[in-house]
């Protein structure tokens, strides 16, 4: 039997050990990594062998631009590969946690990858003010917030549709935050879709796609969906990519007056003056020292 010729495509859904991977006549296949070989995130470029029955092996992972992922506990979670821009949405009821928030502007700015917060419930007006408040530190320190409610549509598309064009960005938020509400808003029939994707890839009904990629409806730009998360481990970054997640303290570190200042003890940090002068909100430098201990508890380093 003749081999066939290796394909090219992007995978667009992961789900567990096999991908969906789209090729370029939009034709799907769902795919298996060649051996015991792992590693392909949602976003990669790969060369796939075909198979019977509308199956193929994943060969080869193109170079890829980045990787967003999370370590906890010696595992490693790839979120997606060959993003431009990770939204992370938050919302002031129930309240979004600083803890994972900031840990996902680490991981976001250590991959190379811009980060914006998309405050959803809006109209929620009476808890609004104390999330604003929490992120008014950041938007000072130049990360973008943009602020609306999913509930509303029209406004959502207004609002993200310029900001998504002609990009790829991953969508990410803790649970109840509005991130499947978003979505909808965005890609209409994102639900029917992941139906009928696991059904005509014969995944079975109790296949939950853990990550997708949706293609915008004009054309313009695609979006990624990755499930809630819990911990956020950080394990795999050293601690100047950790305090570079930190901008809020870049001004500060201009003054420290050792090169390797960690900002915990040190005579003469900037960031800590910055601090006691309450340009830092303490929950930030605390999310900051909970990191580096961790880190070093692992005997990362
Ligand atoms: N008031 C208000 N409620 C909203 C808004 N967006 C979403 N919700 C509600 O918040 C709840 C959670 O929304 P989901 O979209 O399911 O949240 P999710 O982030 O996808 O949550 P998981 O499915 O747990 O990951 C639902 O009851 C939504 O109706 C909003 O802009 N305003
Ligand atoms: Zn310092």
């Amino acid at each position: 039997m003749d081999k066939a010729a290796a394909l090219q495509g992007r995978i667009i859904g992961a789900h567990g050990r096999h991908y969906t991977v789209e090729f370029p006549d939009g034709s799907l296949r769902q795919c298996f990594p060649r051996g015991k070989k792992a590693g392909a995130a949602v976003g990669d470029h790969v060369v796939v062998s075909p198979q019977a029955a509308g199956e193929g092996s994943i060969e080869r992972i193109l170079e890829r631009r980045n990787l967003l992922y999370r370590s906890d506990d010696m595992r490693s979670k790839q979120f997606a590969a060959n993003v431009d821009q990770l939204l992370i949405v938050v919302a002031p009821e129930p309240l979004f946690s600083d803890d994972l928030l900031g840990r996902a502007l680490i991981a976001a700015r250590s991959a190379g990858i811009e980060p914006i917060i998309i405050l959803n419930k809006t109209d929620l007006h009476d808890s609004l003010p104390r999330a604003r408040a929490k992120l008014a530190g950041l938007a000072g320190a130049g990360v973008r917030v943009i602020e609306l409610s999913a509930l509303a549509g029209d406004a959502v598309r207004g609002a993200l549709l310029p900001v998504l064009r002609g990009k790829c960005s991953l969508l990410l938020g803790q649970s109840a935050m509005g991130k499947s509400t978003l979505l909808n808003a965005l890609v209409p029939d994102a639900r029917a879709l992941t139906q009928e994707h696991s059904q005509a890839l014969g995944a079975g009904k109790h296949t939950t796609t853990t990550t997708r990629l949706y293609h915008l409806p004009d054309g313009s730009g695609d979006l990624i969906d990755s499930p809630g998360f819990q911990a956020f481990g950080l394990y795999h970054l050293g601690p100047s990519e950790i305090e570079r997640g930190f901008p809020e303290f870049q001004d500060g570190i201009e003054g420290c007056r050792f090169y390797n200042c960690t900002h915990r003890h040190e005579p003469g940090c900037g960031v800590l003056a910055a601090l006691e002068r309450g340009e830092i909100p303490r929950e930030r430098h605390e999310l900051y020292k909970r990191i580096l201990a961790e880190n070093e508890a692992q005997g990362r380093y």
